[in-house]
């Protein structure tokens, strides 16, 4: 059975540079889930076709990471029957072996409740808005607006909302360097992994 890692939180708290990290040291797959909902939604069009037809050419479009990107993909992810086109290709990859981690907003709650560890990233909200706007060369208060707005947006809306699963360890980020966050993360699996 492989070993499933569920990251799940608001925009900008840290969760890719956490399950890529996770990745990278126990050797698992890595699924950024929101590139699936960035490319849907950059694609323009009826939502519900562009999801159904994603191709790999899609996901790798330069134009995904933008604020602007971020804002269209919240507006497509709360349509029921785009979230329902995306859920076979998460499952699929969520079964290879020996494990994987996927990052998104409902991974622990939807897709893979199931999972072994699941990690509920936040971080307060300017920390955040500030580290997305070191990385895209944005003001930091602009971007406070932004990542507020897509929040609200994603934990409001009726089918798969943001919230941590009921088992879910939270990771507060706020204070701690990439290298502790990540350290506190391979705790929480290695715990869980001796528990198997
Ligand atoms: N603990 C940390 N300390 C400082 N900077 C961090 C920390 N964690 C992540 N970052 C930085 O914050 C930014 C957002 O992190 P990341 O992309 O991992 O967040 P995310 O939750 O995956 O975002 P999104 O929801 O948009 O996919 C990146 O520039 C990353 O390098
Ligand atoms: N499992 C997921 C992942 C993402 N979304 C939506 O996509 C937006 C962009 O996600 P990022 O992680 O790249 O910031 C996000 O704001 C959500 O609306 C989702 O619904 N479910």
């Amino acid at each position: 059975m492989p070993f499933i890692i569920a990251i799940d939180g608001p925009a900008a708290s840290g969760k890719g540079t956490i399950a890529r990290a996770l990745s990278q040291h126990f050797g698992f797959h890595h699924l950024d889930t929101g590139l699936l909902y960035r490319a849907t939604g950059a694609k323009g069009g009826d939502p519900v076709a562009a999801a159904r037809g994603l191709t790999p050419a899609d996901l790798a479009r330069p134009d995904l990471r933008s604020a602007e990107a971020g804002q269209a993909a919240s507006r497509i992810a709360a349509i029921p029957e785009v979230r329902a086109a995306l859920v076979a290709f998460q499952h699929r990859f969520a079964a290879q072996d020996p494990g994987a981690v996927l990052d998104g907003r409902d991974i622990g709650t939807v897709i893979c409740p199931d999972a072994e560890v699941k990690l509920y990233v936040v971080a307060s909200d300017e920390v955040r808005a500030a580290r997305r706007a070191a990385e895209l060369g944005a003001d930091p208060a602009q971007m406070l607006v932004e990542l507020r707005e897509r929040d609200q947006r994603d934990s409001q809306r009726a089918t798969a909302p943001l919230r941590p699963a009921d088992d879910a360890v939270v990771l507060d980020t706020s204070d701690l360097s990439i290298a502790d966050a990540i350290s506190r993360a391979i705790t929480a699996v290695d715990l869980a992994r001796q528990g198997r």
